[in-house]
């Protein structure tokens, strides 16, 4: 099991948002939360992700743990564990959040150079490798204003697996895309999931979460509308 998250909850202003959610990725998983808005889809992304806290319940990717329930309520790992969390899982963002002044390439290099994780060769070599797999290979040169929104996410995801993510959420990926750039970025996100990366989507666009979900959950699975 690459991630488990058991029984998390979230309240905003008294109101329920999660209740009791639990769910796990495996290898090769690729979990989709589909629903109406403002259901807490992006609330619990924000949690795995550390950006938002959790009320209770405990998540970990596999012995590391954000956070566990003990009888005091919820307790979040110390900072370095934390940290160690946080580079397991990656995200790719709706805007897809590219450094608007870097080139392609610098947007690829600037995180793993800065987190050296490996000598410069080494992470040059990851980012030809990922491009190549990607189909942007051409576009390394380019600055993000010069891409479609298609490559652009195509880089986004580039750039977040270059980190090497346990766990890769994507956020409405397909929000932006015509039907024909969303099955070709479905594609791409099943062969990342067959290599061994867990996979967690958030999306309105329910064909393609059915489509390429191997788990898919809805509003009525976590939400208690109480
Ligand atoms: N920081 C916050 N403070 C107070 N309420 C919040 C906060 N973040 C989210 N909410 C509320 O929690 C509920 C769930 O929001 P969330 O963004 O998780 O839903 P969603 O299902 O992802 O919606 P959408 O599909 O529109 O993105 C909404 O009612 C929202 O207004």
């Amino acid at each position: 099991m690459l991630l488990e998250a058991k029984e998390i909850s979230k309240k905003f202003q008294g109101k329920t948002i999660l209740s009791n959610f639990s769910f796990k990725i495996d290898k090769g998983d690729i979990i989709v939360l589909t629903g109406r808005s403002g259901t807490g889809k992006t609330t619990l992304m924000r949690i795995l992700n550390n950006l938002e806290t959790a009320d209770s319940g405990s998540l970990a990717i596999g012995d590391t743990v954000l956070f566990s329930q003990t009888e005091k309520g919820v307790t979040y790992a110390s900072r370095k564990q934390r940290k160690l969390f946080q580079n397991k899982i990656g995200m790719v963002f709706q805007d897809y959040a590219l450094f608007p002044n870097l080139t392609v390439r610098e947007n690829l290099l600037e995180a793993p150079l800065a987190q050296k994780l490996g000598s410069k060769a080494e992470i040059i070599q990851r980012a030809e490798a990922l491009t190549e797999e990607m189909g942007i290979t051409d576009q390394m040169d380019k600055m993000p204003s010069q891409l479609s929104g298609g490559q652009k996410q195509r880089v986004a995801i580039a750039r977040a697996m270059m980190l090497n993510p346990t766990i890769l959420c994507f956020d409405e990926p397909t929000s932006a895309l015509d039907r024909e750039s969303a099955d070709s970025i479905g594609q791409l996100i099943k062969k990342i999931a067959e290599k061994g990366t867990g996979i967690l989507i958030v999306t309105h666009d329910i064909p393609f979460g059915e489509k390429y979900g191997t788990r898919v959950f809805s509003s009525s699975d976590f939400i208690n509308k109480s």
